[in-house]
């Protein structure tokens, strides 16, 4: 058998199809109960990770035109969330990380799209391979709960049911009734990303809803909180439902919206709607549910 080299993976962004939000909880770290539908939408960033020599320790190479705060020269690359799950997958497994990681951002940063959660999950999965470990879901999922709320969902994509603070995650297979519900109340196929250059902090954004709630009919409770914040992504939200989206909505804590497009003429109304009044600063076409892919590349 040939020993892996290189392995890249192309990991989803996710957006919350439903997201409801209990109490928080002091021994969760102040995190809030949740009951969700995750939904990962086909908007990548890839990770790929190459060995070392034994000793060398760890590198990371971002790589992309919006890497937001992580473009700025205080990021501490040791706090990325893709060296941290390094760092808890070689504990876990008793290897020494030596590990080149690079990033190609495309998700948008601190968007509640969980960029760095796909980030973590991606060098996850990558490390699975190039240390063939072979360990099964459930023991990655472990290892990314204790870095993360959204990153054991981010590990397999697709659609799946989030409860606890969100990391436990029950899959929704694309054959069960579940599935083809989302599908039929239009939860599928094409959508646009309307991005932003702002971006929200999550713990403020729960700090928020702490204060003023969730909206009437709201089926993502932080959208109130979002909105208040940034108040664009209302704009967008509206002139997505005027023109014809089947959904429209804050992803997770925002500010980016999810709009799905059932129809190429309802995709160009509501992109000719966002560029008209500006209500977002990019528009990113995507499809949802989608996966992760894991290629590798081994020694000659
Ligand atoms: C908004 C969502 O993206 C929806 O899926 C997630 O709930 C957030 O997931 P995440 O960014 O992976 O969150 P974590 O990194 O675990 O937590 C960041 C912070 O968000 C807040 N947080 C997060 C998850 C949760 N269930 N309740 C919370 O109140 C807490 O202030 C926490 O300190
Ligand atoms: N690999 C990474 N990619 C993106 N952000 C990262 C990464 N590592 C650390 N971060 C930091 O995490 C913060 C949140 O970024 P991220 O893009 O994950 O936000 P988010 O999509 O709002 O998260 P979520 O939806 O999971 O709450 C940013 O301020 C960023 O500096």
């Amino acid at each position: 058998m040939s020993t892996p080299v290189t392995v890249s993976v192309d990991c989803p962004a996710k957006t919350n199809l439903t997201l409801e939000v209990g109490p928080s909880h002091a021994e969760w770290g102040g995190r809030h109960e949740l009951d969700t539908i995750y939904c990962a939408v086909s908007l990548t960033d890839t990770v790929t990770a190459t060995a070392k020599p034994a000793g060398a320790g760890f590198s990371l190479d971002l790589a992309g035109e919006h890497l937001g705060d992580l473009a700025s020269s205080s990021s501490d690359m040791r706090r990325n969330h893709a060296v941290l799950a390094l760092f808890a997958m070689a504990e876990a497994a008793g290897r020494e990380p030596d590990v080149a990681l690079t990033i190609e951002k495309r998700i948008p940063v601190g968007a509640g799209l969980a960029g760095g959660s796909a980030d973590a999950a991606a060098t996850i999965l990558a490390l699975n391979a190039l240390w063939e470990l072979d360990w099964p879901l459930d023991r990655l999922r472990e290892v990314a709960a204790t870095l993360g709320a959204d990153m054991p969902f981010c590990v397999a994509g697709g659609y799946a049911h989030g409860t606890g603070y969100g990391e436990i995650i029950e899959t929704i297979p694309d054959d069960s009734d579940a599935a083809r519900a989302l599908r039929e109340q239009g939860y599928a196929g094409s959508l646009l990303v309307g991005a932003y250059q702002a971006q929200l902090s999550t713990p403020e954004v729960y700090g928020e809803f702490d204060v003023v709630g969730a909206g009437d009919g709201d089926r993502n409770h932080l959208q109130k909180a979002a909105v208040s914040l940034h108040p664009r992504s209302g704009t967008a939200i509206r002139e997505a439902l005027a023109a014809g989206a089947t959904h429209a909505f804050v992803s997770g804590s925002g500010p980016s919206v999810v709009a799905f497009t059932p129809t190429p003429a309802i995709r160009r109304d509501v992109i000719a709607a966002w560029e008209r009044s500006k209500a977002v600063d990019r528009i990113i076409a995507a499809e949802a549910p989608a996966a992760p892919s894991v290629s590798v590349t081994v020694a000659r």
